[in-house]
């Protein structure tokens, strides 16, 4: 019920953050998203030392609007930071960062529950979502003072100087236009099939990973450490080698290709697990370079077919359509398991990597048809230097 809360929040409240987030600015998605998740921590925490059910729910829920949105958030920074540069790098060390939290909790939160008490493991969890607010301030000062310089810049009526030193020919006060509602229904074929690649595939993980470490207890004989020390490998991997994989994303392109190379692991793994005699350590360490790459190249894939102005609003919908999309495979996971058993579950996380497989080999098709760029190695992306300002050919004049 808790893990629903948070979902169902999360799903419904990105359906609009990345939008606002593009209108409102990236301090205003920080600032808002970060308070969200320290307000909705703290409530958690008081309710649950407490024993006060409805406040845990309404924390949970509150958590849930702040931490869906602050991904979004995080990741419009980046692309905004480095399209046309080391995109894939950076968001591989987004995702390191976000695993380095998952891996911590993986391996030490029932330890210190254990040690202490629940209360103060979920007071812990708070303390560190307050110490996360300091960043989102220094994100902040930061983002002013490059404000500062750019009207300086402006005032001083200096071109903005493009990568390579040329002055750009776009006048400062022409630089573009905000995100308009409207705008989501001219995105590309190329954004709607990435959107449901990020899905297909993340279903086959997040799911994967809520019910691994039941699976090896009951079906393969595990402790419930070595389960957990097992299952914690899928995050381990992406925590150390998703920088890595960006590096070299950004320099051969392919993310399509390696995307589909990912899925048919995952789709292999998953079979070996139920199936074959294979241990569970082999399936994890497959599993996890899956993951790793997978999550390296299909996020960097967003920003190359939207403008950077739609860029939250984009980043948002795939989130909505990713979560949503893994609630649903959540539950089928729940009554697979409950009415019929593991074997059955494999098999849906089977389907779904080969749906996966199928719609990347679209989508490299249609790629390669019509843009050419999510799996080339061109990093500005489909849209001109004007396009992604949407200046018409009047403001150019
Ligand atoms: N429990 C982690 C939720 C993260 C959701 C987020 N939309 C996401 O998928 N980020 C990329 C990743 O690989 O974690």
């Amino acid at each position: 019920m808790m893990y629903s809360v948070y979902s169902f929040s999360n799903f419904l409240s990105v359906c609009f953050g990345g939008y606002a987030i593009d209108k409102l600015g990236h301090v205003f998605g920080g600032l808002t998203f970060q308070s969200f998740v320290c307000v909705g921590l703290s409530i958690f925490s008081a309710a649950c030392a407490n024993k006060n059910y409805l406040w845990i729910l309404i924390g949970r829920g509150i958590y849930g609007v702040g931490l869906g949105n602050l991904t979004v958030c995080q990741n419009a920074v980046v692309s905004h930071n480095f399209k046309g540069k080391e995109l894939a790098l950076a968001f591989g060390l987004v995702i390191s960062f976000s695993r380095l939290g998952s891996v911590l909790n993986f391996y030490f939160s029932s330890d210190i529950a254990a040690a202490t008490s629940i209360s103060f493991a979920v007071w812990l969890g708070t303390a560190m979502s307050f110490f996360s607010f300091l960043f989102v301030v220094v994100f902040t000062l930061l983002n002013r003072r490059r404000d500062r310089y750019a009207c300086m810049d402006e005032s001083m009526d200096v071109s903005p100087v493009s990568e390579v030193g040329a002055p750009s020919p776009v006048k400062p006060k022409a630089a573009g236009r905000k995100i308009k509602l409207e705008d989501v229904k001219s995105f590309r074929l190329e954004f709607w099939l990435v959107g449901c690649i990020t899905a297909l595939f993340y279903a086959c993980i997040f799911p994967f990973v809520a019910i691994a470490t039941d699976y090896m207890q009951e079906e393969r004989g595990f402790t419930e450490d070595e389960a957990s020390s097992a299952t914690g490998v899928i995050y381990l991997l992406s925590m150390f080698f998703s920088p890595f994989l960006g590096k070299l994303i950004d320099r051969i392109g392919k993310r399509l290709l390696l995307t589909l190379i990912a899925a048919s692991v995952t789709m292999c793994a998953h079979v070996m697990l139920v199936f074959t005699p294979v241990s569970p350590w082999v399936v994890v360490f497959l599993i996890g370079c899956s993951y790793t790459v997978t999550a390296s190249s299909i996020w960097s894939c967003v920003p190359l077919v939207v403008r950077l102005r739609e860029v939250g609003t984009a980043l948002s919908l795939v989130t909505a359509i990713q979560m949503g999309f893994i609630s649903c495979i959540n539950a089928i996971v729940g009554i697979v398991k409950e009415k019929t058993g593991y074997p059955q579950v494999s098999l849906v996380f089977c389907s779904i990597a080969f749906a996966c497989v199928v719609l990347t080999s679209v989508t490299i098709v249609v790629d390669k048809r019509r843009c050419q760029v999510l799996n080339g190695t061109d990093k500005s992306g489909i849209f001109s230097e004007n396009e992604e300002k949407g200046l018409t050919a009047q403001d150019e004049a």
